[in-house]
């Protein structure tokens, strides 16, 4: 069974702890979200399991295969969405995507689906730099998920999304949860939450200070705990 686990990962930056040892796992098909507060540490685990930040303690792997002994092996099988980037803003929506298509060896037909399913045909020809906050949100997942990778992280993805994108998102994890992706995303909408997750981390001061499996209430409940804990 596909597995991805993480074990005791923690983050100091010279004089800050950003996370704590923190530990995760998910199946085949199912879903993390990460919650909690600004500054919580959503982003730093995202960018660990990412591979962009190395760790300062802790292991991670996918199927078994550890980050650290086959780093190129693991990266292959990940996918990652930013919550913010400014790189590549003079490229087309359409170059945009063959970049990261050729990155990963992804197909013209693929990088037309994907187009197709984040609703950017008509806007191919346009710079990054001229999209809308939703618009590049949805470019942004839709490179991530181009090469069908077996673990997708997104930070944040519903940012800036209309409620009909907000929708269609929720949709389309869906889907890739029924076809076996396995995903970590982190995110301050709790509905988005409730309907994608399969299990719901809340962290504060880099620490999972709760996991929550029951999703009756759940915005009840995550407001409960951003209030005790606000940062
Ligand atoms: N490069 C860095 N150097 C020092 N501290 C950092 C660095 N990057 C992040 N931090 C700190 O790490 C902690 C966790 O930040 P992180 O971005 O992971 O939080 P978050 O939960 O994603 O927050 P938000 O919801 O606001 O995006 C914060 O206290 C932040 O100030």
């Amino acid at each position: 069974m596909t597995e991805l686990k993480v074990v005791s990962v923690s983050k100091v930056y010279k004089k800050k702890t950003a996370l704590y040892p923190c530990s995760l796992q998910a199946t085949k098909g199912k879903c993390v979200v990460l919650c909690g507060g600004n500054g919580a540490g959503k982003s730093t685990l995202l960018k660990i399991i990412a591979g962009i930040l190395f760790p300062s303690s802790g292991t991670i792997s996918i199927n078994g295969l550890e980050m650290n002994s086959s780093r190129e092996t693991y990266l292959a099988q990940i996918g990652f969405m930013p919550d913010d980037f400014n790189a590549q803003e003079m490229m087309t929506v359409e170059e945009f995507l063959h970049f990261y298509g050729s990155l990963r060896r992804v197909g013209k037909d693929r990088i037309s689906e994907v187009m197709d399913l984040i609703g950017l045909v008509d806007k191919k020809r346009e710079l990054v730099k001229s999209l809308s906050k939703g618009m590049r949100q949805r470019l942004l997942f839709g490179q991530s998920i181009l090469a069908n990778p077996t673990v997708l992280l997104l930070d944040e993805p519903t940012n800036g999304l209309d409620p009909y994108w907000v929708n269609q998102f929720v949709e389309i994890l869906n889907q890739l949860k029924k076809s076996g992706t396995i995903i970590v995303f982190s995110t301050h909408m709790m509905d988005v939450a409730a309907e994608v997750s399969d299990v719901i981390l809340f962290m504060k001061q880099g620490n999972i200070i709760q996991t929550i499996t029951n999703k009756n209430n759940i915005e009840e409940t995550t407001m409960k705990l951003m209030k005790l804990h606000r940062q």
